[in-house]
């Protein structure tokens, strides 16, 4: 980073966590469809091989954005983080665009910000300042804390803690998912909207803590051991039906045992891709993306206690096949930057 210097440096580095479908990606979404995410610059981590949010995200236009793929960010310290940033600075400064105001890292959701932050150390001489902003489902976040260490890491790290599935949320789960946050860290801006717009604007606008500064890096954090990221395809020939059986049965074979399903099926050739999803055992309507064309078929599935064994097992009838997703290093996939 020797050069980064010379380049014109954007004002903020926001980390974005939030545990596994808290609405991460559709805070990001609704943020970046403001006037005032202009100049913004998107890097995204993925837990899975395939990169989905990367292909929802895109859908919001011309916007400069990297990818973290093929492994949680957390778990694989190295030096891409500083890389990507890098390439994406001169790539602006090539392009003779305004420099960014902000660079926001979309963490995968089984991320632990320290590590991170720990990682960003080596981008202190761009003098960014940093805000950890954590997403929290009103709805499920405090039954979630009670089994994931993660939940409880990414909130206590945050500047600011966006409440957000509101309207999905029971008012007992509310209350509890309040309560947590004032336990966890009593510190953080909380931001509770309900309108979506609103949200996000108060989510990459509310103010700093003075003085947050970078850490050099330290040591790797553990691995998540009880969690494990499978990847299933179909078999040729399987239809749009035997595939959408295949997730209905996942979902009463796997409890909440699955933490989330997220993929894309093609109902028929040259059409666009669904975008499927569930956060636990609860599905959003599949979605025609079509600036997705083109991405494999394909479902990624986190899980946790639930060996590929006995997924393979359990499914050994259907015509869908399992592999395991190692967390290693990350492949960086650069897309369109300027
Ligand atoms: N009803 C409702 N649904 C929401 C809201 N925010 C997000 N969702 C849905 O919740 C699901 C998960 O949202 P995402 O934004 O993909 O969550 P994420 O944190 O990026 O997910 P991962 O990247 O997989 O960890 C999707 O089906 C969204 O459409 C909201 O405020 N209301």
């Amino acid at each position: 980073m020797s050069e980064a210097p010379a380049l014109a440096l954007p004002g903020e580095f926001v980390l974005l966590a939030g545990f596994l479908g808290s609405g991460k990606t559709s805070l990001l979404m609704d943020w970046l469809a403001l006037p005032e995410a202009a100049d913004t610059a998107v890097i995204v981590n993925e837990a899975g091989e395939i990169d989905i949010d990367g292909a929802v995200i895109a859908t919001s236009g011309q916007l400069p954005m990297a990818m973290l793929s093929n492994g949680c960010v957390c778990c694989t310290l190295n030096n891409d983080l500083v890389e990507t940033v890098g390439a994406l600075l001169e790539a602006r400064a090539e392009s003779g665009s305004p420099p960014f105001r902000r660079i926001v890292l979309e963490c995968s959701g089984l991320s632990m910000p320290g590590p991170i932050l720990r990682t960003l150390g080596a981008l202190a001489p761009l003098r960014m300042r940093v805000r950890v902003l954590a997403t929290c489902d009103a709805g499920q976040a405090a039954e979630r804390a009670k089994h994931f260490e993660e939940v409880a890491a990414q909130l206590a790290a945050a500047a600011t803690i966006v409440l957000t599935r509101l309207d999905l949320a029971a008012p007992e789960a509310l209350a509890e998912a309040r309560a947590l946050v004032a336990t966890v860290n009593p510190f953080a801006t909380l931001v509770e909207e309900p309108d979506r717009a609103r949200r996000a604007a108060l989510a990459f606008t509310a103010p700093l803590p003075s003085g947050a500064a970078l850490a050099p890096p330290a040591a790797a954090a553990l691995p998540h051991p009880r969690i494990a990221t499978a990847l299933a395809r179909f078999s040729e020939g399987a239809t749009l039906d035997d595939k959408f059986d295949f997730l209905e049965n996942l979902a009463a074979f796997a409890g909440d045992r699955m933490l989330r399903v997220k993929g894309f099926l093609y109902p028929e050739a040259g059409a666009p891709p669904l975008l499927v999803q569930a956060v636990g055992s609860l599905f959003t309507p599949p979605a025609a993306l079509p600036d997705a064309r083109g991405a494999e078929e394909a479902v990624v599935l986190i899980s946790r206690d639930l060996p590929l064994s006995e997924l393979r097992a359990a499914f050994a009838g259907a015509p869908v096949t399992f592999s395991g997703v190692q967390p290693g290093r990350p492949a960086l996939r650069a897309q369109a930057a300027g």
